[in-house]
């Protein structure tokens, strides 16, 4: 890409996308539980990195739908594997904090299946997966459709809310 193109991405705004979820999601307000400090990834629902919204599904595991955009390129035309890291570092985490548990993230690890394409809306699926002891597991993915373009597996420890 020449520098005259990279400009132009990062300075025009892409028109707005559609996040909405399923019939049977409610959404769900991060910065009412968390507060407003969970930025990085949700803090900017109108610019050129990420877009996401989060729900609930029925069986109250945190979902979000996630669009990447231009300011997330990895690979020529698709996302960052680090943006992808990001996203699921928020997503999982917060899926703890919505299960009840107050957590930091310990340690996150992500498997890469297939090259996620820029400026596509996708779903991130979250399910927490066990609690033993201060170690929450949560596990995720994101996906559309049968397409997994990446499966994270986040173990969460909880803290002591100051
Ligand atoms: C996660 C953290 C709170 C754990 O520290 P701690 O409160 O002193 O707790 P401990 O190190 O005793 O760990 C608690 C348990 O979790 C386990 N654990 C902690 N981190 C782990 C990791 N990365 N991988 C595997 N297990 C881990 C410990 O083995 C221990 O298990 P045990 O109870 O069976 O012995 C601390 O390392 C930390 O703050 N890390 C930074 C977190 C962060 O910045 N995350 C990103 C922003 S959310
Ligand atoms: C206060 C909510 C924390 C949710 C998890 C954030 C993960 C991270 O910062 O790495």
């Amino acid at each position: 890409m020449t520098k005259a193109t990279a400009k132009k991405v990062c300075t025009t705004l892409c028109p707005p996308v559609d996040l909405s979820g399923e019939a049977s999601w409610t959404d769900f307000d991060a910065p009412a539980l968390v507060g407003e400090s969970l930025r990085f990834v949700s803090g900017e629902p109108d610019g050129n990195r990420f877009r996401v919204r989060y729900y609930r599904d029925g069986e109250q595991q945190l979902k979000a739908r996630i669009w990447f955009g231009p300011e997330t390129e990895g690979p020529p035309g698709h996302a960052h594997g680090g943006s992808m890291a990001a996203v699921f570092d928020e997503v999982l985490g917060l899926a703890a904090w919505a299960a009840g548990y107050s957590i930091v993230v310990g340690n996150l690890n992500v498997s890469f299946r297939n090259l996620l394409p820029l400026q596509q809306v996708v779903t991130l699926e979250s399910r927490v997966i066990s609690a033993e002891g201060r170690k929450i597991m949560v596990h995720g993915r994101i996906c559309s459709g049968e397409t997994v373009y990446a499966e994270g597996e986040c173990l969460c420890i909880t803290i002591v809310k100051k």
